[in-house]
């Protein structure tokens, strides 16, 4: 169990952690979500030492500096290519084991878990992000922590990468450790966690489950099919609060504001016919939006206005906040589920 309390931290005016508590179970994955330099970085460095800053984090009961060898309890990934420049990925695993008394072997173990027992012989520094990811994972799990804090482990992985590291955290989480894991893989965290922790400019947006928090932050709808459409169409705009809109090409209609018991009711009293009444929940993506919308510190914007017209951005302006970074460029068209406006750090 990781007990976070009241962590905070300021880069000179700028606050980018506000006084942040929350807890984190074992036997689940936990997400830590918020947009692009909402603290989740700096947050987690706050918790393992590796900042100064206010507050406090117990693990299991205890500080992490109290801890007497942090790798064979805490597990830890913040930098996907923080290796020794010159070791090869074996030495390197293996001089991290020497210093916490880990048994040699353990490193090939790691290594084989991975999936880079292949390249335990060459230097990281030759590895792609994705490979870097893997070897972090490694280091991690090196003194088989009870207690994992990653920071982006999905980025640089391809599917098949994404997909394997679910099943692992999954797996992990059940064995009862605790997970704590950022991501701007929407969807990925959607499958992969059970709760979350969202965070925008620092501050608490919510912290509990995935459901609470997609119902939260988004409205759910009702889809219904029907031969006799229009007259339900009617039936449910006459209720208060209830907004209908069909769908033009198969006149399919999308209700919101009514629970979906209720429009099969009042279809079943009005002598319609139903071929399909479904509940349509949002996605995560659609909660994150909407949730940190307000919170977003760095929002992209179109370098070219409309064909002909003026360039909305000159190349080279600066782009408001002023006291943010540059502007991002423009990126190709996102990965589904992935809202980073301008990649990772
Ligand atoms: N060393 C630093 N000096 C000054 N400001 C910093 C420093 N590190 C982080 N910040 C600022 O603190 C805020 C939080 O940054 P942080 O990297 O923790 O965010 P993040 O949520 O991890 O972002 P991202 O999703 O882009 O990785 C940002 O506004 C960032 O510019």
């Amino acid at each position: 169990m990781i007990t976070a309390r009241g962590l905070y931290k300021r880069y000179g005016a700028k606050v980018a952690v506000d006084h942040l508590s929350f807890e984190v179970r074992p036997g689940m994955v936990t997400g830590f979500l918020g947009p692009n330099g909402a603290g989740k970085s700096t947050t987690m460095r706050l918790m393992l030492d590796l900042d100064n800053g206010g507050g406090e984090t117990l693990f299991d009961g205890r500080k992490f500096g109290t801890i007497h060898h942090p790798m064979r309890e805490i597990g830890a990934v913040l930098e996907a290519k923080a290796f020794h420049p010159t070791r090869t990925a074996r030495n390197h695993l293996r001089m991290l084991a020497a210093g916490s008394g880990i048994p040699f072997s353990r490193a090939d173990e790691v290594l084989e878990f991975v999936g880079l027992s292949e390249v335990k012989t060459k230097k990281p520094k030759s590895f792609s992000l994705g490979m870097a990811q893997r070897l972090g994972l490694a280091q991690a799990l090196l003194g088989d922590p009870t207690t994992l804090i990653l920071d982006e482990p999905a980025n640089g992985l391809d599917p098949h990468g994404i997909h394997w590291l679910r099943d692992v955290l999954k797996s992990l989480a059940r064995e009862g450790r605790t997970i704590f894991v950022s991501s701007h893989l929407l969807s990925e965290m959607s499958l992969m966690a059970d709760q979350l922790v969202v965070i925008g400019r620092g501050t608490m947006i919510y912290n509990g489950d995935v459901d609470g928090f997609v119902q939260r932050f988004t409205q759910s709808s009702v889809l219904v099919r029907s031969p006799q459409a229009a007259q339900l169409a009617e039936v449910l705009r006459r209720v208060d609060g209830v907004a209908v809109s069909q769908a033009p090409q198969d006149g399919a209609l999308q209700v919101s504001g009514i629970a979906t018991a209720t429009v099969g009711e009042l279809a079943f009293q009005h002598n319609v016919m139903l071929h399909e009444l479904a509940t349509q929940t949002a996605s995560l993506e659609a909660a994150f939006m909407s949730a940190t919308g307000e919170s977003e510190e760095y929002v992209a914007r179109e370098l070219l206005g409309p064909p002909g017209g003026e360039p909305a951005l000159q190349p080279g302006a600066p782009a408001e906040p002023s006291a943010g970074p540059p502007a991002a460029p423009p990126v190709p068209p996102s990965q589904p589920g992935d809202t980073t406006p301008g990649g990772a750090e």
